[in-house]
C-alpha cells in the first residue's frame, strides 16, 4: 500500500504540495488530475524522492521513505513512468531493457517478479523493436518501453506522470489497458492524467489537486454516473453521461 500523509513539498521558490494525504490500496488505481501547474508531478516525484519533502510521510507497505535517496525508494519498491517518457534515444529497446533489469534488480525479482521475458510476453511490440532506438520508436512504443522499464525494477507501487500524453486514442486506451491489467495483478498505482476522462474510466479513485491541496478525493463510481461536478472543479466541459446501451467507460475512452 502506498500511504501519503501531510505530505508538503516544493522548491527553492517556495512550498507547492500542501498537507497532500491519501492511500492508495494493492491492485487499485488512484488517478490525480489538476490543472496545469497543481502540483500533480511534484507529487509524484516527492514520492519517488526526486524532490524532497518537507515534512509529512510517504509509506510503502508501512515504511516510512520520505528522506531516502531516490534510488533507495526504487529499492523500496517505487517504480516512476515519467512524464514525456525520457526514453534514451541513441539506446535499443533491448539496452534499455538490460539496463533496467540490473542484477540487484533481479535478485529481489521472486517466481511472481518481472524478468525481460516476461515483459515481452507483455508487450510483444517491444519484442519486434529489440534492436530499434529509443527516437526510431513511436510515442506509444516508447510509453510501453518506459513502463517495461519501470516493472523491470520489481515496484510494488508505480506512478505513471500522464502516460497517454500525445498519443492516438487507440494508443492510449492499449496504454490505459496495460495499467488496469498491471493493478488487477496485484499493483498498486498512483496515475497522474490531464483527462479527466481517461482518469475515471480506469481508476477506483479520483482525487484532484488545486494549488498543491487536496479538495476532492472519491471513488470513481460517482463521478462515472455524474462527472459534471468534478469536470467543473477542472473548468473543461462536462463529458456526457453515456447511452444505456453502451458501457460507461469505453465510450469516454472515445470521447476526443
Ligand atoms: N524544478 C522546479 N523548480 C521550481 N519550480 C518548479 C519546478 N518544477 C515545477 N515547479 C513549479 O511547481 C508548481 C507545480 O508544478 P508541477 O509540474 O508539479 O505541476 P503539474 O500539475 O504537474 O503541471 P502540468 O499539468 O502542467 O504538468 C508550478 O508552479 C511549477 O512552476
Amino acid at each position: 500500500m502506498l500511504c501519503v500523509e501531510r505530505l508538503c513539498a516544493g522548491y527553492a521558490g517556495g512550498i507547492v504540495l500542501h498537507e497532500v494525504s491519501f492511500r492508495v490500496q494493492p491492485g487499485s488505481i488512484q488517478a490525480v488530475v489538476g490543472r496545469n501547474g497543481a502540483g500533480k508531478s511534484t507529487l509524484v516525484h516527492t514520492i519517488a524522492g526526486l524532490v524532497p519533502a518537507s515534512s509529512g510521510r510517504i509509506e510503502i507497505g508501512g515504511v516510512h521513505v520520505a528522506g531516502r535517496q531516490p534510488h533507495r525508494i526504487a529499492q523500496s519498491g517505487v517504480g516512476l513512468v515519467p512524464q514525456g517518457r525520457r526514453v534514451f534515444s541513441r539506446l535499443t529497446v533491448a539496452e534499455h531493457l538490460v539496463l533496467a533489469a540490473a542484477p540487484w534488480r533481479a535478485a529481489t525479482a521472486g517466481s511472481e517478479g518481472w524478468t525481460v521475458a516476461r515483459i515481452l510476453e507483455l508487450l510483444p511490440r517491444l519484442a519486434e523493436r529489440l534492436r530499434h532506438r529509443g527516437c526510431e520508436l513511436s510515442g506509444g512504443e516508447q510509453q510501453m518501453l518506459a513502463i517495461a522499464r519501470a516493472l523491470l525494477g520489481q515496484p510494488r507501487v508505480l506512478l505513471l506522470d500522464e502516460p497517454c500524453e500525445g498519443l492516438s486514442p487507440d494508443l492510449a486506451a492499449r496504454v490505459r489497458g496495460l495499467i488496469s491489467a498491471l493493478a488487477a495483478d496485484g499493483l498498486t498505482v498512483l496515475l497522474v492524467e490531464q483527462q479527466l476522462q481517461y482518469a475515471i474510466e480506469i481508476a477506483d479513485r479520483v482525487a484532484v489537486l488545486e494549488y498543491g491541496r487536496v479538495i476532492y478525493d472519491r471513488p470513481t463510481g460517482e463521478a462515472r454516473v455524474d462527472p459534471a461536478p468534478l469536470a467543473a472543479m477542472l473548468s473543461v466541459a462536462a463529458v456526457p453521461p453515456p447511452p444505456a446501451n453502451r458501457p460507461g467507460p469505453r465510450l469516454w475512452a472515445d470521447t476526443p
